[in-house]
């Protein structure tokens, strides 16, 4: 399968390398010209995977239409973003969502939104503990890769496997999807309690009862609770919520520090997808009549309702309750 990868940041360009490791080409698009000039030119993406050689075998493009011998497309783009570069993607060849997030405005997940965009593409998911730098860099790792037609999950699974990352194979891609979205703002929760002092104590506590809104909201999507609990679900939880290599844990660990969101959100170059993701979600979990009080505590701190001091009294505060 001659592979291609659309969104040249963080992940796309560490999974292009990835993809390119056996030495077969593969055709990264890139946004910006400044990332396409720079891949081709030096075998570099400093904008966004900087100190990472790439291997000749990954050449950039700017254009969609490189890609139309592609026999499977690796979609990395932001979640806001992915419904405009999907619809110009060449159309029925195999495309595996890499972005994680809820769609702001439709409340779709990627896999919906890509069907919209794309209604003759298969659709897979590849989601897990992944840091980009770690993947680029050939370090082990383990991701699940979603796809309801088994067959071709084997397929993609076999041509994106490598000595050290094995996609673990699934069949539950709303389940795959779910888990990689919610992770995303309750690492920032997480960042929140590291910047304010809060201590490890409160990060397990925010991690494991972070686990139970996105078991609670995921079952009520139709997520099977071992998805949940797998590699794009609990694994990824982990990881994002354990290191200041996360953007989102970093984000809230600004919040957590005393910045105002605004100040972190407004000129970033790089993508803080829970940002996004937590108000959609909040008002699904809501129209679901889900509680997730960690996920509705991370809005209040993102839109500036309500002090930290207020934030994390009122989730503390809660009523008592069985686990
Ligand atoms: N970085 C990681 O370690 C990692 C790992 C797994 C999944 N992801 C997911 O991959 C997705 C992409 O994240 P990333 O880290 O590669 O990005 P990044 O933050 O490194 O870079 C930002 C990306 O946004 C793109 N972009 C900006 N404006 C755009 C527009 N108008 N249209 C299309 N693209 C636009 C840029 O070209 C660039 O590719 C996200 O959903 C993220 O959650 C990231
Ligand atoms: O840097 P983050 O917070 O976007 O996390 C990156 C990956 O999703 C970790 O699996």
């Amino acid at each position: 399968m001659k592979a291609g990868v659309i969104g040249a940041g963080a992940w796309g360009t560490a999974l292009a390398q990835l993809l390119a490791s056996d030495r077969q080409n593969v055709v990264l698009w890139a946004l910006e010209p400044d990332v396409v000039e720079a891949i081709n030119a030096s075998h570099q993406n400093p904008l966004y995977l900087a100190n990472i050689p790439l291997s000749p075998s990954v050449r950039a493009t700017g254009s969609m239409g490189d890609l139309a011998a592609c026999e499977m497309l690796l979609v990395v783009s932001p979640a806001q973003h992915l419904r405009a570069v999907v619809s110009q993607a060449p159309a029925g060849v195999p495309l595996v969502l890499c972005s994680k997030g809820i769609e702001a405005g439709s409340s779709l997940l990627m896999s919906e939104v890509a069907a919209q965009a794309q209604p003759d593409s298969p659709i897979a998911v590849l989601s897990g503990p992944t840091f980009a730098h770690e993947v680029a860099k050939g370090l082990p790792t383990a991701v699940t890769l979603a796809c309801e037609d088994r067959d071709l999950g084997q397929r993609l699974a076999a041509r994106i496997a490598r000595p050290s990352f094995r996609p673990y194979l699934s069949d539950d891609v709303i389940g795959a999807e779910i888990g990689g979205a919610v992770k995303n703002v309750l690492a920032i929760a997480c960042g929140v309690a590291e910047g304010a002092g809060l201590g490890l104590n409160a990060r397990a506590a925010l991690i494991s009862r972070g686990f139970a809104e996105m078991t609670r909201f995921g079952l009520a999507r139709g997520a099977r609770a071992e998805t949940l609990g797998g590699l794009s679900g609990l694994g990824d939880l982990v990881l994002t919520c354990s290191s200041t290599n996360s953007r989102n844990f970093s984000l809230g660990k600004g919040l957590g520090e005393g910045a105002s969101a605004a100040e972190l959100l407004s000129n970033r170059r790089t993508v803080a997808e829970g940002a996004h993701t937590a108000p959609v979600l909040r008002d699904a979990a809501r129209a679901a009549g889900v509680e997730m009080p960690v996920v509705e505590a991370v809005c209040a701190l993102l839109s500036e309702a309500a002090p930290l001091s207020d934030v994390i009294d009122a989730l503390l505060a809660r009523p008592l309750r069985p686990e």
